[in-house]
């Protein structure tokens, strides 16, 4: 399978704040220090440290740490709502760290909308001239515009409160104004910054998976910061795992639940219910003589939970089957091992 093209790409990105910040990325020793020490040291933090990675095209792209790991800053630098101090950044191949005033403006009305925790909406507005602002500001014509702005108001799920303002909306629907403005727009990227966490779990839920919607339906690549694992592990294709200013981890939610790069990965995601993430992919055996022409046949992507449902069900060892070829087959004793983190067998084909 060919990798779909970029429209990120992020090079030995830096974001240092404080005095004389130019000069931390480059030199040898200054840049190798701890927050606390470079703090002591000069006065300076270093929000984003050393980071390279690139956000496919169609892809959720998760950004995810505790509090302070930099995660805001990242995602601001990519639109240069914060300068990069230093490193390179590129949408589409072309440079964003060389536009001009009106090409960053063109950036972030037209090709990036960006959807926020606190909405900013504004509140003496209705909700359609909420939705419409961003189309407002590109120039459309009043009708055009809010008939455009209707349609995403049905897309979110707010029909007939087109005449409300912000403050007459519980914090859900106030959420949902914010995303169908930021979708107004047709972005090729939705960059969301912690746009649920000031929600009440059921309705965090509901948004959550009206995301999972959205992106179903429309394919838009979107960049989602959270500091919720649940949420990065439901939401995104791809996780970049953030701490003090690093990705410690780039990966599926599958490859960072299922093979921590290190302790610290390892201790985040220690009560994450692992047969809800991993695949049978991850856990089959290679099939021995019979195996591979009996019993239930089960997609590589089949989650383990999925797969202990089917082997009880049938009492037999099940085949992980992709294009009429079994890949190997998963057991009682693979499948409980997930469960209990011991790893499986490697060498199914
Ligand atoms: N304007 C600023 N001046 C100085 N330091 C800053 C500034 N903005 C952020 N920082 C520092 O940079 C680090 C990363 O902050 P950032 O807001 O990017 O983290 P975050 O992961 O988004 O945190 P949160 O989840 O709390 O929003 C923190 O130590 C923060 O204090």
């Amino acid at each position: 399978m060919n990798t779909p093209p970029h429209v990120f790409s992020v090079n030995k990105l830096w974001k240092v704040f404080g005095p004389k910040a130019d000069r931390v990325p480059g030199d040898a020793e200054l840049s190798e220090l701890d927050g606390a020490e470079l703090r002591r040291r000069t006065g300076c933090t270093a929000a984003v440290r050393d980071v390279s990675f690139d956000v496919r095209k169609g892809e959720v792209f998760v950004v995810m740490g505790l509090s302070g790991s930099g995660k805001s800053t990242l995602v601001r630098c990519l639109t240069r709502l914060i300068e990069p101090t230093s490193g390179g950044i590129t949408m589409d191949g072309e440079d964003v760290l060389s536009m001009n005033t009106g090409r960053l403006r063109e950036l972030r009305r037209h090709r990036a909308a960006m959807v926020f925790q606190h909405f900013g909406l504004l509140p003496h507005r209705s909700v359609v001239d909420n939705v419409a602002y961003g189309l407002e500001i590109q120039g459309m014509g009043r009708a055009q515009r809010r008939s455009r702005a209707a349609e995403f108001i049905g897309k979110v799920g707010l029909e007939g409160l087109e005449n409300r303002r912000p403050g007459q909306l519980s914090g859900g629907q106030q959420q949902r104004v914010g995303l169908a403005r930021a979708l107004a727009v047709d972005p090729e990227v939705l960059l969301f910054d912690e746009p649920f966490s000031a929600l009440d779990p059921l309705i965090r839920r509901d948004m959550q998976e009206e995301v999972v919607r959205l992106h179903r339906e429309e394919g838009r690549t979107m960049v989602f910061i959270t500091h919720d694992l649940n949420e990065a592990l439901k939401l995104g294709d791809r996780i970049a795992l953030m701490r003090d200013g690093r990705i410690v981890q780039l990966g599926t939610p599958e490859e960072i639940v299922g093979s921590p790069a290190d302790d610290y990965v390892r201790d985040f995601v220690r009560d994450v219910p692992r047969e809800q993430v991993l695949t049978v992919r991850a856990a089959m055996r290679p099939a021995d003589g019979e195996e591979s022409v009996s019993g239930p046949a089960l997609a590589p992507d089949t989650t383990v939970f999925e797969a202990i449902e089917a082997v009880v069900r049938t009492g037999e060892t099940a085949r992980v089957v992709d294009g009429g070829r079994c890949l190997g087959v998963v057991d009682h004793a693979c499948l409980l091992g997930v469960v209990a983190g011991i790893p499986a067998v490697k060498e199914a084909a």
